[in-house]
């Protein structure tokens, strides 16, 4: 069965996504669709995007404001579709549904998983998630590690952290998460907890859990509630393979360059890093020598973005 190459947009106006609803008669009718359609022969993606969606809202859109956000393949046994999955928040005009499709603005929290058709998971994934993915660093204690991170907190800029100190012993680190997740929540921020699956049980509030290869290469199914968060660190295509298989939201990937902690590992680089990300279906982040300057290399790898300690976190 051959793959058809579906152009999808993410419309983001004022905070909201424009979402339609698919005509009943068609593939996965009924349920609810970002703007988009076929790629047609000769024609760019970014020319499909603009295409598809003044036909169907009616809305323009400048070219140079799309910026890519995911790549999925997936198969509905009764057709195979490879969704390349645009962003821009660079719409003209007044949205309204041409082909008699009713449409809405709704926020990325409640777009819910189970109302648009399969495939489309990751990028309600990618569309939540950060493109700057912070990871605390050093810290000798456990209230030097709560007071470097009250003091690194910043809402705007970083909305979701990974709370990692894997040389705490256990009982400490269940101190920090408690502070952490107090400090956190009282400003917007979310917390992933990172450890082991019994670290995400034992710390309610926690918006995920994150966990390094070798925690999750022992796992066979998600350890988490589908409405957390769910990482894994990984460092080659298997890896990643492994976390899809176990139901991971996202990934990081790397060293992509090589890194002030590991500085004899050269890095995998943007070229390898791409060829993963290329098939993986999931938001994948570079991780390993990288800041928030290189989001856009991330992005034009066809990466969520990047995650790191030294950008943020004062004590290396
Ligand atoms: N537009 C769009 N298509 C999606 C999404 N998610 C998803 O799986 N698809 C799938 O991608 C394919 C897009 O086909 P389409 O029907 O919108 O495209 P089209 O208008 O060019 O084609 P048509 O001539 O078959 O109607 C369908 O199989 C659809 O189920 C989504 O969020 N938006």
């Amino acid at each position: 069965m051959p793959e058809v190459h579906v152009a999808v947009a993410v419309i983001v106006r004022e905070g909201r996504i424009l979402i339609a609803r698919r005509p009943d008669h068609v593939h996965q009718g009924g349920l609810l669709e970002f703007p988009g359609g076929k790629v047609e022969p000769g024609e760019t993606v970014q020319q499909a995007l603009v295409r598809e969606i003044a036909e169907e809202t009616g809305l323009e859109v400048p070219e140079a404001s799309l910026a890519p956000v995911i790549g999925i393949r997936h198969d509905y046994g009764d057709k195979r579709v490879f969704l390349d999955v645009w962003r821009t928040s660079g719409a003209q005009g007044e949205a309204h549904g041409r082909e008699g499709q009713p449409i809405d603005w709704l926020l990325p929290e409640c777009l819910e998983d189970s109302a648009f058709p399969a495939a489309n998971r990751p990028i309600i994934r990618a569309i939540r998630l950060p493109r700057v993915m912070p990871v605390t660093g050093a810290m000798s204690s456990v209230s030097e590690g709560l007071s470097l991170f009250a003091g690194a907190l910043d809402a705007e800029a970083h909305p979701l952290v990974v709370l990692r100190a894997p040389h705490l012993p256990a009982s400490d680190y269940r101190d920090l998460a408690s502070g952490a997740l107090s400090a956190a929540g009282s400003c917007g921020v979310g917390v992933i907890v990172h450890g082991s699956p019994d670290v995400f049980s034992g710390t309610p509030g926690a918006a995920g859990l994150h966990l390094p290869w070798r925690e999750a290469e022992m796992l066979e199914a998600r350890p988490v509630p589908s409405e957390a968060w769910f990482g894994v660190s990984c460092h080659d295509s298997s890896e990643v393979a492994h976390a899809v298989a176990i139901g991971a939201d996202y990934v990081t990937l790397g060293p992509v360059a090589r890194t002030r902690s590991h500085p004899g590992v050269a890095g995998m680089g943007w070229s390898e890093f791409s060829d993963i990300v290329a098939w993986a279906p999931i938001p994948v982040y570079g991780l390993g020598g990288l800041g928030p300057d290189d989001v856009a290399d991330a992005i034009e790898a066809g990466g969520q973005g990047i995650a790191g300690i030294s950008f943020w976190w004062p004590a290396n």
